[in-house]
């Protein structure tokens, strides 16, 4: 388990982690899913103790990665999706790592197989192509078997095989009890992998919720009514669950009620339709508009100031 509290990290003036609280459970495969830039990657070092927290604190199965005598045994993780640029094969690699904790050749040789590198392992590190240095990586993290399971942005770069392969990992790794935390930038991604999610923009949560939860809140109908008598329409319609915005005029975007119950309504006060359209929003969507206002970068094209 993964456990954040008001975790905060400042660089000079940006605060790239923003008062963070959250806790990432065992069994299940939980995404940690936000726009470039939101602060994945800094959460992620600190809570292996890369970085230290301007304020608040993070723990690993209840301490900080610093006081685990064993943190192989703890929590594996892989941070930056490029190859390992080493001379070693692979085997003698993920040997020399495992010799920090005593872990032997029968693990290592169990590790290479469970990532399918067995047919390279003899071969040097540094040729691999970056879906073989991905899964030395992966090796690596789950040399200790360790309880918690971190990735940064595993499959970035990935072809269809890897990324299915890892995908595929990811959920028997959770289904065998451990705590898996995955960070993307694609909720599309997430959408294939997690059963959880946390979401941040700018270095703020925005939405810790299951994916099932995310998926039924998204895919809320949108039906957009044009009418003459959009005014009078509006208060027709308006309810407890149900919102209606105007982004021009005689244009309604109506949530909370189906199409069918927006037409009989109208025709019932005899007020004349335009346009009666159902739009379902895709949960990439859901997502962007979820974080828009947190995008960092959004629009930041600029221009020379020529
Ligand atoms: N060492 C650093 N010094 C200064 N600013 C930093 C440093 N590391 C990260 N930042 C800034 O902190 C913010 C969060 O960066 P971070 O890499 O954690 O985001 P991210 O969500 O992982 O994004 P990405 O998907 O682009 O890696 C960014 O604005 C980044 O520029």
């Amino acid at each position: 388990m993964i456990e954040a509290t008001d975790l905060t990290k400042r660089y000079g003036d940006k605060l790239a982690v923003d008062s963070l609280t959250f806790r990432v459970e065992p069994g299940v495969v939980t995404g940690f899913l936000g726009p470039n830039g939101a602060g994945k990657s800094t959460t992620m070092r600190m809570i292996l103790g890369l970085d230290a927290p301007t304020a608040g604190h993070v723990t690993v199965n209840g301490r900080p990665y610093a006081a685990h005598r064993d943190p192989l045994r703890q929590i594996g993780a892989l941070l930056e999706a490029k190859a390992v640029h080493t001379g070693r094969s692979a085997r003698n690699h993920l040997l020399a790592l495992g010799a920090t904790h005593g872990i032997g050749r029968r693990r290592v040789d169990e590790v290479i197989d469970l990532v399918g590198l067995r047919e390279v392992a003899g071969k040097r590190a540094g040729g691999f192509s970056l879906g073989m240095g991905q899964r030395l990586g992966i090796a690596a993290a789950l040399l200790g078997d360790p309880a918690v399971v971190m990735l940064d942005e595993p499959v970035n770069g990935l072809d269809p095989d890897g990324i299915r392969w890892i995908r595929g990992l990811l959920k028997g790794l959770a289904a065998e009890g451990r705590t898996v935390f995955v960070s993307s930038h694609l909720m599309s991604e997430m959408a294939q992998t997690a059963e959880h999610l946390i979401v941040v923009g700018r270095g703020r949560l925005i939405a810790d919720v299951s994916l099932a939860e995310f998926t039924r809140q998204a895919s809320r109908t949108t039906v957009r009514v044009r009418s003459p008598h959009a005014t009078a329409l509006r208060d027709l319609l308006v309810g407890p669950d149900v919102t209606v915005t105007g982004g021009e005029p005689g244009l309604l975007e109506v949530t909370g009620l189906r199409r069918e119950e927006i037409g009989d309504r109208a025709a019932a006060a005899g007020l004349t339709l335009h346009e009666l359209t159902a739009t379902e929003a895709s949960l990439e969507e859901a997502f962007m508009t979820m974080t828009r206002d947190a995008v960092e970068y959004a629009g930041a094209t600029g221009g020379d100031p020529r």
